[in-house]
C-alpha cells in the first residue's frame, strides 16, 4: 500500500519582487501554503493580485524571491518534468498532430520506455480527454476545446507529481467549459495527481477543488482564507448545485470577492487643467448646431 505524502507541497514565506524601473515591487510577500498529495486546490481572487505568479514559482518558471518551496521533500529550483502546467491557451505545435504533440513529452520523459509503451500512454490520455478520433489530426484542425484537451493530456501524460493549470478553461464558451472540467475531474479521479489551479470562476473552483484559497489584492497579496469544500467525490453537479452548503460557500466566495473590491484603490486617474488649458479646451468645444443655424 503506498503511502500518501502529508505535504506534497510546501511553500513557506514565498516572495515575489521585480525589479522594476521605478525600483523593487513586491507582488506576493510571505505566501504560505501546504497542499497534501492527491489534493486539488484553487487559487482566487482579484485580477492582478499574483495568482500566475504564484503558480509560475511553483512551475520553476519564474525565480522565488525569498522563502522555500519544498516538493515531495525536496527544495524545488527551475522548471522540471515533476511538475505539469496547462496555460489558458495550450500551445501547441502546430505542424505536429495532437498525437504527436503529447509524444513529445512522453518521449522526453520515458525515453527509457519501450515505443510502443510510449505510443500506448499517449493514446491513453488522448482517449480519456475525449479524442480517440481526433488524436491524428492537426491542432488548425481542432476546436479551442479539443486543442485545450490536447494540453491538458500532454500534461497528465508526463504523470508529474503536481499538476499546475492557470485558468485553463478561460477562453471556453461555458457549455465546453463544463465538459473540460468533467474531464479533469476524471483524469483526476483516476491519477489523483496534486493540482494547483488558477481560476476567476467561484463555481469552477467549488465543483473542483478539495480546498479554495482565497489571496489577498496585490501589491505584497499572501493568503487572506482558506475554504475547505465538503462535497463527497465523485462530484455531480446537479447533485452540488442542490446542496444549500453551496450556496452558503459561493456566498462566502462572493461575499470574499465584492469586499475586496470596495477597499481596492481607485484607479482611476487625476485630471485637473489649468485655468488656461481649461479655457483652451472649452474654445475647442464645438457648439451643438440649433434649429436656427
Ligand atoms: N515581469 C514583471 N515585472 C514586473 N511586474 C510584473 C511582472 N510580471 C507580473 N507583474 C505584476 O505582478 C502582478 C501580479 O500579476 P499576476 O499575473 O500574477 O496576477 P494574476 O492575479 O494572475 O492576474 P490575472 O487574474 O489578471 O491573470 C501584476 O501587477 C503584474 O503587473
Amino acid at each position: 500500500m503506498s503511502v500518501l505524502n502529508p505535504k506534497m507541497l510546501e511553500l513557506d514565506r514565498l516572495w515575489k519582487i521585480y525589479d522594476t524601473p521605478k525600483g523593487p515591487a513586491t507582488i506576493v510577500k510571505n505566501f504560505n501554503l501546504k497542499l497534501k498529495e492527491g489534493e486539488f486546490a484553487t487559487l482566487i481572487g482579484h485580477s492582478g493580485c499574483g495568482k500566475s505568479t504564484v503558480l509560475m514559482m511553483v512551475a520553476g518558471l519564474s525565480e522565488v524571491s525569498q522563502g522555500n518551496m519544498i516538493l515531495a521533500g525536496k527544495e524545488a529550483v527551475g522548471p522540471g518534468p515533476d511538475r505539469g502546467i496547462v496555460f489558458q491557451s495550450p500551445c501547441l505545435l502546430p505542424w505536429m498532430t495532437a498525437f504527436e504533440n503529447v509524444m513529445l513529452g512522453v518521449n522526453q520523459v520515458y525515453f527509457t520506455a519501450s515505443m510502443m509503451e510510449r505510443r500506448q500512454m499517449a493514446e491513453y490520455y488522448l482517449s480519456i480527454v475525449g479524442l480517440s478520433d481526433a488524436m491524428h489530426k492537426y491542432p488548425s484542425e481542432l476546436s479551442q476545446g479539443m486543442r485545450q484537451r490536447v494540453g491538458i493530456a500532454r500534461a497528465f501524460a508526463l504523470q508529474p507529481k503536481m499538476l499546475l493549470l492557470d485558468e485553463p478553461f478561460g477562453m471556453l464558451d461555458s457549455l465546453t467549459r463544463y465538459e473540460l472540467q468533467e474531464v479533469l475531474l476524471e483524469l483526476w479521479r483516476r491519477n489523483r495527481i496534486t493540482t494547483l489551479m488558477v481560476t476567476h470562476d467561484v463555481d469552477e473552483a467549488i465543483f473542483l477543488s478539495d480546498r479554495v484559497v482565497m489571496m489577498t489584492d496585490g501589491p505584497e497579496a499572501e493568503v487572506e482564507d482558506i475554504l475547505s469544500i465538503p462535497f463527497e467525490r465523485p462530484r455531480n453537479r446537479k447533485e452540488i448545485m442542490e446542496d444549500p452548503r453551496y450556496y452558503e460557500l459561493r456566498e462566502r466566495l462572493i461575499t470574499f470577492l465584492n469586499d475586496r473590491s470596495h477597499i481596492r484603490p481607485s484607479r482611476e486617474p487625476e485630471f485637473k487643467p489649468s485655468p488656461d488649458m481649461a479655457a483652451e479646451m472649452a474654445a475647442h468645444v464645438i457648439p451643438f448646431p440649433t434649429a436656427a443655424a
